[in-house]
C-alpha cells in the first residue's frame, strides 16, 4: 500500500513541534510523503538527518493551499481519508481501507475546512473524543498495516537498531569518505 499524508491548518509556531511529530510518526510508520502548509523550514533538515542516520527516503513538500493536493492525488487514484473525531469509527471502516492501493492521509491542526469532509473519501475517527493528530495518524496507519510497517527496512541506513530485550544493540554501518 502506498500512503502519503497532508497536514492543514498549522498554528504558526505554536504547532512546530506536533507537525515535526506528525512526519516523523508518518515515516516511522511507512508513508512515503508529507505535505504541509505554513511551517517552519527546519523539520526539511531534520527530516534529512534523520533519515541519513536512521535510512529510507520520506520527503516532505511544502504547499501553499491544501486544495490542489487532495485534488491531484484523487486524480492519481489516491483514496483521501480524513481523520476527523466526527468520522465513521476506525473498527467499522478498518477492513475496507486495507483494500485500497493508493491513501493520502488528511490531518488537521486547529478546526479544518468544511469542505474536506465531502472531498475526502473516508472520514475516519480514531474514538469519537479529542485527543491528538499525531496519535490518530499513529493508530490509523497501524490498524491499516496490521503492524506490518514495522518489518519494513529503511535502506541505506547509518545505524540500525537490533531490537533487545535489555539495554541497546545498534549495528553501526561504516563510511569512507
Ligand atoms: C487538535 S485536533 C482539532 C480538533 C478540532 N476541534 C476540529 O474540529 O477539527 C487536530 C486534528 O487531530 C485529529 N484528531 C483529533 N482527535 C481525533 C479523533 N478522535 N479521531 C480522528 N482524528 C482526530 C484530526 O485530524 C484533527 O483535525
Amino acid at each position: 500500500m502506498e500512503i502519503e499524508v497532508v497536514r492543514i491548518g498549522q498554528r504558526l509556531v505554536r504547532d512546530d513541534r506536533v507537525t515535526t511529530h506528525v512526519a516523523l510518526v508518518s515515516r516511522a510508520f511507512g508513508a512515503k510523503k508529507i505535505f504541509m502548509t505554513e511551517i517552519n523550514p527546519e523539520i526539511k533538515d531534520t527530516l534529512r538527518k534523520i533519515n541519513e542516520t536512521w535510512g529510507g527516503n520520506f520527503s516532505v513538500e511544502f504547499i501553499e493551499k491544501w486544495k490542489p493536493i487532495i485534488k491531484k492525488k484523487k486524480e492519481e487514484n489516491f483514496k483521501i481519508i480524513h481523520l476527523s473525531m466526527y468520522g465513521e469509527k476506525i473498527n467499522d471502516a478498518q477492513e475496507k481501507i486495507r483494500k485500497e492501493k493508493k491513501l493520502l492521509v488528511v490531518v488537521g491542526a486547529e478546526k479544518v475546512p468544511r469542505e474536506i469532509y465531502e472531498m475526502a473519501d473516508y472520514n475516519i475517527g480514531i474514538g469519537s473524543q479529542p485527543h491528538s493528530e499525531i496519535s490518530a495518524l499513529a493508530i490509523l496507519l497501524d490498524r491499516i498495516q496490521e503492524g506490518q510497517q514495522f518489518e519494513k527496512e529503511f535502506p541505506d541506513a547509518k545505524r540500525k537498531i537490533i531490537p533487545t530485550k535489555v539495554g541497546k544493540n545498534v549495528q553501526v554501518k561504516e563510511t569512507r569518505d
